[in-house]
Formats: structure tokens, C-alpha cells, sequence
């Protein structure tokens, strides 16, 4: 039997507020881990992505902090700036008090605002390391009445390198506070930090927490040896249609320059890393919700934590290196409850790279041939058709009747249709260069394309 959540004692005001946001019963991690948090006890929490482990963390902070002590007394640090913002507006929906403050502390946003915010009086920071650290340094933010600490992503932030940091944050924090580590993912060295960070820490792991959702259809598409990688991301787009889509990249050049492909065919697409400001990954990020992009390109910045409501495919554009990342980009899809699809675009170099990856989730990821002109054709007739359904259902089409008719003097209304049709199939991006250049890539030289996937290698270890 599941607990509901004022079983799990948290109190009838925020189980209202809960309720009012569509949160019916508490998902397993929360289930288990809320009571825990609630008695004060360190944790390391272990879910699958996308099963509410912000919730799981965030509920009992706030039943814990008191409103009426106007100072910080939780300590959320996140490795990226998005996901800061994101875990804050998650604790501000759930928190049911206008009187308590929850405030998000990332860089690359002026500094004087979040200063003067918390002159009059936050009660939960959620940061990234370098700017709680600057805040510190100015002696705006104090941690010495800090009692719930969270590390969210922990392996990232071991990955990031920002356990330095979180040690100095950590020294300023008094010693009976309590800790807990979050991921979906968690290696050997969180564990020995563990140690060293957390007091005889509870260890929550529900669900398989390595493996993905198996709401997520897995697939890769072969990119057969000499063929454009770029040309058969286009091919595998059209064929699939996706409705949303983070395509991951490893480089911020790559980002760009793909991007750039495919806006130039036509699609609604946008570039995602860390070479944009502040500003402009917020409004991309926002526009990307309200479903004006499309398709995202991004770097691994994305990978972690990040919420899409409904978003329907992730594409590894390659494979990546590490297990981990693979279970992160995809974990994007197939949350809360909903289904998603996961493409990975494997060369023949990156078969074995799969397989592993497929081992370690402990799902078949089912191989697919590149899409062939005859797919896309077929798929765009596909969508044609329903668009010619849904106009034969409109009011539009009376007043194009006359025309019809002056038309039909002189030709077969059959062949009228089939020249409309021809304009309306040829809105399409030109899928002759498309293939063509797929074509084009199979007669390069085994060389120059050993060369070009040797040179794609030497950049995925640059920066996102
Ligand atoms: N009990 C619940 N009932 C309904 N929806 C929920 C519940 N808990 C969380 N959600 C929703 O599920 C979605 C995913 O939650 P969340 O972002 O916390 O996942 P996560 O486990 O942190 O994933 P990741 O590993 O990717 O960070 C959010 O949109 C959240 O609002
Ligand atoms: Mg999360």
C-alpha cells in the first residue's frame, strides 16, 4: 500500500498546495525518503530521472524551516544555473507561505539584486557553487543557522569538480545541520565522500535508479561508414517528427554549426551551451517550453535535472562516452509518468559503445538502418494526407471552389488535385540535397572521413 502525503507527515496546507498542482499521491523516492528527511536523518537519495526527487527533498525543507527566523536555514546547491532556477521555482510552488523566501543564487546575472534580496531576509538558498561561494566572500549570505543541506546531481558535482567548493560552503555551515545527496546516478567516489559529508547517512534507492524509465523507447539508427552524420541526423528528423527534441552534441561548435544546418533547411530549431549568456540560455529555455522551438541542440548542460513538460525525443547526435550521460540526456523524455522516445545516431565506431550502454540500462536498444529516401517520402505523404484531411474539414476550402472550377474547363479535376498537392509537397526542405549529400558523403574517401571522425574525437574533450 502506498502512503499518501499526509501520512508521510507533511502538513495539510502544503498537501492542499499539492493537490492543487496536480500531486495526487507521492512517487516512490518521495515516499521514502520525505519521513526520513523529516526525522532529521542524513540521506543519499537514488531514483530513476524524472521520478520527483526535487519533490522528495524540497517538501520537507520546507515543513522544517520556520518562517519566522528571517534567516538562511537551507542550502540547495545544483551544478548549473537552469536547474538552480528550476529546483527554486519548484520549492516556490510547493511552499504554501507568502511569508517564506526562497531565493536562486547562479552567476551570470548581476549580483546587486540577490545581494538585496537577502539583506531582507531568505530562508532557502538554492545556488550554484561559484556564486554562494562569491555571496559568502561578500559576507551577504551567512550559513550559520543552515540546518538542511542538499547536494542535487551529487555525481556531477564530483564530475564538475566543485567539491572544493562545496567543502568550503560546507565549513560554514554548522556541524549538527543535516545532509543529503540526490542523483539518479551515483558512483564509488559520492559513496567515499559520503563518508566523509554525511552523519551515518540512510540509503534510499528505489526503482533500478541506474537504469531508464522503460517509458522511453530506445533506438539508434546506423550511420553507415562514409555517410554525413549531419545529413542523417536530417533524414532520421524527418522520419521521425518529432514533436520536441533535445538533440545532444558534444562541443558548443558543434551546436552551432548544426543548429545553423538546420535552421538554413527550414525547421524550427536552436542552439543550447555555454557560450551564450545568461540571458540568452533563459529565453531559449522559455521559448522551448512554450513550444515556439522545437528542436533544441544542446551540450550536456542540458542533460542534468532539467524539466521539459511532455518533451518528446532526446537524439544523441553521438554516442556518448559515458554511461551516466546516457542515462541523463535521455532521462529528459518519459517523465512523470509520460512516454518519450530516446535516437542515437551510432557509426559503426560506436557499436560496441552501445551495446555497453544497453547492458548497463539494462535495455535492448534496438538498431534501425539509416532512413532511406523511400521512408521520408512516404512519411511526408503520410503527413500530407492528414493535412489534406484536416483542410477538407475547414470552412478555407469553399473559397478556392471558383478556382476549381475555372480550372476544370480546360484540365481533369483529378489532375488539378495532384498539381495542388505537388505545390504543397514541394513546402517541404528539399529532400533531394538532403539525400544527396548523404550520397555524396558515401563516395568520400575512406580517408577523408576517417579524418573528419578523428577530428569530431580530438573536440568532444573542449568545453560545453
Ligand atoms: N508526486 C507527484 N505527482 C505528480 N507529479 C509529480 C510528483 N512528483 C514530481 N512530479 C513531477 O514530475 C516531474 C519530474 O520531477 P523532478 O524534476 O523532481 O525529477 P527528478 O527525479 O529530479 O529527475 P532528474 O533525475 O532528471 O533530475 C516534475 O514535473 C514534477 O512536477
Ligand atoms: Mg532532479
Amino acid at each position: 500500500m502506498t502512503l499518501s502525503f499526509e501520512q508521510l507527515g507533511l502538513s495539510a496546507q502544503r498537501v492542499a498546495c499539492l493537490k492543487s498542482l496536480g500531486f495526487e499521491a507521492p512517487t516512490p523516492i518521495q515516499s521514502q525518503a520525505i519521513p526520513i528527511f523529516l526525522e532529521g536523518r542524513d540521506l543519499i537519495g537514488q531514483a530513476q530521472t524524472g521520478t520527483g526527487k526535487t519533490a522528495a527533498f524540497s517538501l520537507p525543507i520546507l515543513e522544517r524551516v520556520n518562517p519566522d527566523l528571517k534567516v538562511v536555514q537551507a542550502l540547495i546547491l545544483t551544478p548549473t544555473r537552469e536547474l538552480a532556477m528550476q529546483v527554486s521555482q519548484a520549492m516556490q510552488s510547493f511552499k504554501a507561505d507568502a511569508a517564506l523566501r526562497v531565493l536562486a543564487v547562479y552567476g551570470g546575472q548581476a549580483i546587486d539584486p540577490q545581494i538585496a534580496q537577502l539583506k531582507r531576509g531568505v530562508h532557502i538558498v538554492v545556488g550554484t557553487p561559484g556564486r554562494v561561494l562569491d555571496l559568502l566572500e561578500r559576507q551577504v549570505l551567512k550559513l550559520d543557522h543552515v540546518n538542511c543541506f542538499v547536494l542535487d546531481e551529487a555525481d556531477e558535482m564530483l564530475n564538475m569538480g566543485f567539491i572544493p567548493d562545496v567543502t568550503t560552503i560546507l565549513n560554514q555551515v554548522p556541524e549538527t545541520r543535516q545532509a543529503a545527496f540526490f542523483s539518479a546516478t551515483m558512483s564509488p567516489a559520492i559513496f567515499r565522500l559520503a563518508k566523509q559529508f554525511l552523519d551515518n547517512p540512510v540509503n534510499i534507492k528505489v526503482e533500478m535508479p541506474q537504469a531508464t524509465p522503460n517509458r522511453i523507447r530506445q533506438i539508434g539508427y546506423a550511420v553507415p561508414r562514409r555517410w554525413s552524420r549531419p545529413a542523417v541526423l536530417q533524414a532520421v528528423l524527418e522520419l521521425e517528427d518529432p514533436t520536441s527534441a533535445i538533440i545532444f552534441v558534444q562541443t558548443r561548435r558543434e551546436a552551432a554549426d548544426l543548429t545553423q544546418r538546420l535552421q538554413s533547411a527550414g525547421y524550427s530549431a536552436d542552439e543550447y551551451h555555454g557560450d551564450l549568456s545568461q540571458h540568452q540560455r533563459e529565453r531559449l529555455l522559455h521559448r522551448f517550453k512554450q513550444g515556439s522551438v522545437r528542436w533544441v541542440v544542446a551540450t550536456d548542460i542540458a542533460a542534468r535535472g532539467i524539466h521539459v513538460d511532455e518533451l518528446s525525443h532526446v537524439i544523441n547526435y553521438t554516442v556518448p562516452d559515458q554511461h551516466e550521460t546516457y542515462v541523463h540526456r535521455i532521462g529528459r523524455t518519459g517523465r512523470a509518468g509520460s512516454c518519450g522516445t530516446a535516437i542515437s545516431l551510432v557509426h559503426p565506431t560506436e557499436r560496441y559503445q552501445l551495446r555497453g550502454i544497453g547492458h548497463h540500462v539494462n535495455q535492448e536498444i534496438q538498431m534501425l538502418p539509416a532512413p532511406t529516401r523511400a521512408q521520408i517520402e512516404a512519411r511526408r505523404f503520410e503527413h500530407l494526407t492528414t493535412q489534406i484531411q484536416d483542410v477538407l474539414q475547414g470552412e478555407r476550402l469553399a473559397s478556392f471552389l471558383p478556382l476549381v472550377s475555372e480550372l476544370s474547363e480546360e484540365y481533369d479535376t483529378r489532375a488539378i488535385a495532384a498539381a495542388a498537392l505537388q505545390l504543397a509537397f514541394d513546402q517541404y526542405p528539399p529532400i533531394g540535397n538532403q539525400l544527396d549529400a548523404i550520397y555524396q558523403g558515401k563516395s568520400r574517401s575512406r580517408a577523408t572521413s576517417a579524418r573528419s571522425e578523428r577530428s569530431r574525437k580530438s573536440l568532444s574533450t573542449k568545453g560545453v
